[in-house]
């Protein structure tokens, strides 16, 4: 399942993001790639310590859980601290899944990637070409979102970011081990949750609404790792 999340942050904010990225440390972004997978990266990313990405990060991770769509649809239990990145004129990401498990840096945490998820802080008129593609089931999907925007997206699919022909591309991406680790359980929750959502907003006494919600909780209570 491919979830576009809007507004993650607001224009306001992606301007800070901007500024505070614009003279930051680039660096080649093979640094946190797999073996495989660095074969075919040609980006920039700024170091998992780098104060700037760290500073960034952390205001993030403060933004991301009053997300409800967010919350919906990936269940978090931990979120690897965002990383950011920046694909210049020529510089792509070829075809790879990422790695299952990360290790958070300083700490003794690891997290199993369920998730993944782009933070587009680039309008999409400020580059061509940098879609992130995704392949899935029902072939590959492009996507390529407003600034603030994001997409999540199974960690487990292949997927790659296409070459960027003009401009450049700034983005945040991050991991997220979800309570529920099967997507297929998460997928169920998630269309339960918006259908509850959609009921009580039609209808907020709706005792059919309050029986719905003891489903989703038993389910979670089924399903949930935490
Ligand atoms: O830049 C992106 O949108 C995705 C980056 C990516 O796939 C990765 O770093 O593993
Ligand atoms: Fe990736």
């Amino acid at each position: 399942m491919l979830v576009q999340i809007p507004s993650l942050l607001g224009a306001e904010q992606v301007a800070d993001f901007r500024a505070r990225l614009e003279g930051a440390n680039w660096v080649d972004g093979r640094v946190t790639a797999g073996h495989q997978s660095a074969r075919t990266k040609r980006n920039l990313q700024l170091r998992e310590d780098d104060p700037v990405a760290r500073a960034l990060s952390e205001q993030l991770l403060q933004v991301i859980p009053s997300n409800l769509l967010f919350m919906a649809c990936a269940v978090p239990f931990k979120i690897f601290p965002p990383l950011f990145n920046c694909y210049r004129e020529g510089q792509g990401f070829g075809a790879h899944i990422d790695n299952a498990i990360r290790s958070v840096p300083d700490s003794p945490h690891r997290v199993r990637t369920d998730l993944s998820m782009t933070l587009f802080l680039s309008d999409t008129d400020e580059y061509e070409g940098g879609e992130l593609i995704i392949e899935d089931t029902f072939g590959g999907k492009k996507v390529k979102l407003p600034s603030g925007h994001a997409v999540l997206y199974p960690a487990s699919s292949v997927h790659r970011v296409a070459p960027v022909t003009r401009g450049q591309r700034i983005a945040a991406f991050f991991w997220i081990q979800s309570m529920v680790r099967d997507a297929g359980r998460r997928e169920v929750l998630f269309d339960l949750d918006l259908a509850i959502q959609q009921l009580n907003d039609e209808n907020p006494d709706s005792a059919a609404g309050v029986r719905l919600t003891g489903v989703y909780h038993n389910l979670l209570r089924m399903w949930a790792h935490v």
